[in-house]
């Protein structure tokens, strides 16, 4: 595949790595001061960028007829008016809040927990994410995933972020984010009650996983259009 790559940061450079021992090719790779380029000879475009500018950089995939994989967070109020635009333009569009097999794979988990528990009134739900010191939005949007497929298997009805809001509603699950150097990316879901605690926990050693699952997310999405999930790619 020739790929452009929208955002040349951490994340950005760890794709094109992993990309060129897959045997593909990177055409473009864009900055925050590249504002005119041409994505039209690219396969598919991968956007690791900015929480600001990932609209902007999705709607421009659409309009070159590119297929986007998009991995940016803190964008997601935006998220339905993408996916209408990717229809109307006949596009084809991935978002995942997390790329990695193996956070897929603790997505299904969490699902699974929080459908065994939801009888159990005796158990209280909480989110802890940590990331390194850069990272510009909170709550994760992988925490974000987390709270939102608790909410649709459980009696609760929202989340907020601990220690920033005054506004606690019943039934809300609190997502505590941290942020210390260098750490990936390492997410806990934690029920307790008076006796115990019933925990999962994922922790990324590195953003390998990350790149390489949307690499495989971009291939998958090779002579597709529509608008789909890493349950789509992954087949879980
Ligand atoms: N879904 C997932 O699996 C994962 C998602 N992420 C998310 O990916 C995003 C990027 O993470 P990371 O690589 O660590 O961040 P970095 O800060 O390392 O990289 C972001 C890059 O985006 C670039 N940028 C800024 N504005 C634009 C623009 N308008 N168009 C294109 N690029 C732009 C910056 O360029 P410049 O250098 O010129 O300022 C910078 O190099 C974050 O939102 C993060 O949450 C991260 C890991 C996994
Ligand atoms: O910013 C990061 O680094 C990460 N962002 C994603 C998120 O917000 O969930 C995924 C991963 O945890 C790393």
């Amino acid at each position: 595949m020739k790929i452009a790559l929208l955002g040349y940061g951490k994340m950005g450079k760890t794709i094109e790595q992993i990309a060129l021992e897959r045997g593909h090719a990177i055409i473009l790779k864009v900055g925050k001061n590249d504002k005119n380029y041409d994505l039209t000879s690219a396969d598919v475009a991968i956007d690791f960028s900015i929480p600001d500018a990932a609209v902007e950089n999705i709607t421009r995939c659409f309009e070159a007829s590119v297929p986007i994989i998009c991995g940016t967070t803190g964008w997601l109020d935006h998220f339905e008016e993408m996916v209408s635009l990717c229809h109307q333009k006949k596009g084809a569009f991935i978002y995942a809040s997390n790329f990695s097999l193996g956070v897929n794979l603790y997505f299904e988990l969490n699902k699974k927990l929080a459908q065994m528990l939801k009888p159990l009134d005796t158990y209280a739900v909480a989110i802890e994410e940590i990331h390194h010191l850069q990272k510009l939005d909170a709550p994760s949007g992988t925490a974000i995933t987390l709270a939102e497929d608790i909410i649709a298997n459980s009696d609760t009805t929202n989340w907020f972020l601990k220690d920033t809001t005054d506004t606690i509603a019943t039934n809300g699950i609190p997502i505590t984010a941290k942020r210390e150097p260098e750490v990936p990316g390492t997410h806990t879901v934690q029920y307790t009650s008076q006796v115990d605690t019933i925990e999962i926990k994922h922790t990324a050693h590195n953003r390998n996983g990350f790149a390489l699952g949307a690499i495989v997310a971009a291939e998958w999405l090779q002579n597709k259009t529509g608008v789909y999930t890493m349950k789509d790619v992954l087949g879980l």
